[in-house]
């Protein structure tokens, strides 16, 4: 199976790695600052799960290949529009395309670029980000991936995804829910990189504190009821089942968006927090806790340089 793994940083970097670790045919989608970066030092991954370092094949937008059967989206929220224009040459009428994005929104968008039948669903757990010198640095164990044509069906197409998935340090999951499972994925990070990232705490410290306690529990009730307004397939318990989940983290746990505004770099405010505030106000349903968040996310946008 040919493999495209469109940006090769926190998480394209680390699943395109143990991909390439079992000898699966990988080839990166990059820019030409990380295409001369990776030249020089080779994909380097620095994880509990196994180090690893190889020579990545690469490739830039304006070059020629493919079609690719499987195309894995890596980048940022902010980054889809490109990553859309970049990937059209590549990508063949047969061609999966499996994002790994935090969020919702983007399956409307990809599916309004590339037809129902080319996307899948997907998602991933995992804490990795790229140091200074663009080594993929994994933080903690976790590191799933969860896949799965969003009918549910066991198609033959994704049987072969997963006999490529197979075998790898990861733990790449076939999914026959994956429509709910990126829901509860959204509700979680949502919440997690809200609270951490406008805290700028890791979880650990916010949740021995009662009031920061019972503001996850707020948040996360408030997500659900907007997320049930929208008619999401959110099961009944999914509150209190992600309040336990987020009480049992490793106290030292912070979120992507958090790490990125340690670094001084955009977030994804608008894609997490902001679509579910848009629908809030839609569906009139009352979010004081995650206007709150959003509000300081936007300051931190506001405020940093670098956007
Ligand atoms: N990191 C984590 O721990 C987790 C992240 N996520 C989610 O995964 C997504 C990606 O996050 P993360 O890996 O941290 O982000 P990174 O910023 O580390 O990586 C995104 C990469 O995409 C590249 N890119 C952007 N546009 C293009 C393009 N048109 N062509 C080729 N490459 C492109 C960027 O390259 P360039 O250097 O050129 O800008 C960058 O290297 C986000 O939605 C995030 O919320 C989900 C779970 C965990
Ligand atoms: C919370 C975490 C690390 C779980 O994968 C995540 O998705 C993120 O920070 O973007």
């Amino acid at each position: 199976m040919k493999i495209l793994i469109v940006g090769a940083g926190g998480i394209g970097g680390y699943f395109g790695a143990r991909l390439m670790e079992t000898g699966q045919d990988v080839t990166f989608l990059v820019r030409e600052r990380r295409k001369a970066q990776l030249e020089k030092t080779e994909l380097h991954v620095e994880s509990v799960n196994g180090n690893m370092q190889a020579a990545p094949k690469l490739i830039t937008a304006k070059e020629k290949a493919g079609p690719y059967d499987l195309i894995v989206l890596t980048t940022k929220s902010y980054q889809l529009q490109g990553a859309i224009d970049d990937i059209r040459p590549f990508a063949g009428e047969s061609s999966m395309i499996l994002p790994l994005l935090n969020g919702i929104s983007h399956i409307d968008r990809l599916v309004e670029a590339f037809g129902e039948e080319r996307v899948l669903g997907g998602l991933c757990f995992i804490e990795t980000t790229l140091d200074e010198n663009g080594k993929v640095v994994q933080t903690s164990p976790m590191n799933q991936l969860v896949y799965g044509e969003r009918s549910g069906e066991k198609t033959e197409r994704i049987l072969e995804v997963e006999k490529a998935f197979s075998g790898t340090k990861a733990e790449f999951m076939l999914s026959e829910n994956i429509g709910q499972d990126m829901w509860h994925k959204y509700l979680f990070i949502t919440a997690m990189s809200g609270i951490t990232a406008a805290m700028a705490s890791p979880i650990g410290p916010i949740r021995t504190l009662e009031s920061g306690k019972r503001t996850i529990a707020a948040l996360l009730g408030e997500l659900v009821a907007v997320m049930k307004a929208m008619d999401a397939p959110v099961r009944e318990t999914i509150a209190e089942e992600q309040l336990e989940k987020i009480m049992s983290l490793g106290p030292d746990m912070k979120s992507s968006m958090q790490r990125d505004m340690e670094k001084g770099q955009p977030i994804e405010a608008d894609h997490l927090q902001g679509h579910l505030l848009e629908k809030a106000k839609a569906h009139n349903v009352a979010v004081p806790v995650l206007e709150t968040i959003y509000t300081k996310l936007k300051l931190y946008e506001m405020n940093s340089q670098n956007i």
